[in-house]
């Protein structure tokens, strides 16, 4: 398979694929199975990678990491199951991620949401349509960890909460209109965003860290622990109520 984006599609389809199998057939609940679906998309993805792409260096939450990746031109980057906490809940809001990175930028990303049966990816996704200016605002936010930067988003945007699990699911909520903004802050990793910002900057998105600073993939630590997906018109409020609340000092 010679396209990066037909070869991403088909590596997310196959995990999600995979992750729904062993959700079926596999008679475990709860840790065991976030484990066990954790390790099976993990030895499926890398066996296609080997497989298809031998050359490229891979960064993934499930393998050990290696510095061979910051010399590399091409880096995988790739969240076997997003939302490991959902999945095993049998939940429907969680995700496989397949990003590539390439010389210094992201150049594609892949996020299937398996329980929708829905593959959406950066080569293929419309445009986010503008929203009407007053029309209300939806935030997604994690359900388990909101972050404490939620509550003054929430209330400069007079927004409503939507609670999700899965960053790829709520980028990707984003990108499909079911929310407006997606705010993260205090612990994730380049795995956790890199696909699904790769769409939403396709789907003519804003995307950044929390402090407005672009995001950046492939750094030597895969720590990246906060950012912001939104409709454009939203970026700025966002990034201000943000600020005002570290100005402020409880953030
Ligand atoms: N404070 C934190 N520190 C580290 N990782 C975090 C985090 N908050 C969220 N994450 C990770 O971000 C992903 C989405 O989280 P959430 O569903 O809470 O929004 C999850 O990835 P995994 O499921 O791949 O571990 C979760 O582990
Ligand atoms: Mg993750």
């Amino acid at each position: 398979m010679r396209d990066d984006s037909a070869l991403g599609v088909m590596l997310a389809r196959a995990a999600g694929e995979e992750l729904l199998r062993v959700r079926e057939v596999s008679g475990l609940e709860g840790r065991a199975l976030g484990d066990a679906g954790d390790a099976a998309a993990q030895a499926l993805l890398a066996g296609l990678l080997a497989e298809h792409r031998p050359g490229d260096a891979v960064l993934s939450e499930e393998a050990k990491d290696s510095a061979a990746r910051l010399a590399a031109d091409r880096v995988w980057i790739i969240d076997p199951l997003d939302g490991t906490r959902e999945y095993s809940e049998g939940r429907a809001d969680w995700a496989v991620h397949v990003a590539l990175w390439e010389a210094g930028e992201l150049v594609f990303g892949a996020v299937a949401i398996p329980g929708e049966d829905l593959v959406l990816d950066s080569s293929s996704v419309a445009a986010v349509p503008a929203g009407a200016p007053d029309a209300p605002v939806r935030l997604a936010v994690s359900r388990s960890r909101p972050p404490a930067v939620t509550e003054p988003v929430r209330a400069a945007l007079n927004a409503e909460l939507v609670p999700m699990g899965s960053a790829g699911v709520k980028i990707a909520a984003v990108v499909r209109g079911q929310v407006e903004a997606y705010v993260h802050a205090g612990g994730q990793y380049q795995w956790d965003s890199a696909a699904p910002v790769a769409l939403a900057r396709a789907a003519g998105l804003h995307t950044s860290r929390i402090d407005g600073s672009p995001l950046v993939y492939n750094g030597a630590d895969p720590y990246l622990p906060d950012l912001v997906v939104c409709r454009p018109d939203l970026a700025g409020p966002i990034l201000a109520a943000v600020a005002g609340e570290r100005d402020g000092g409880t953030a």
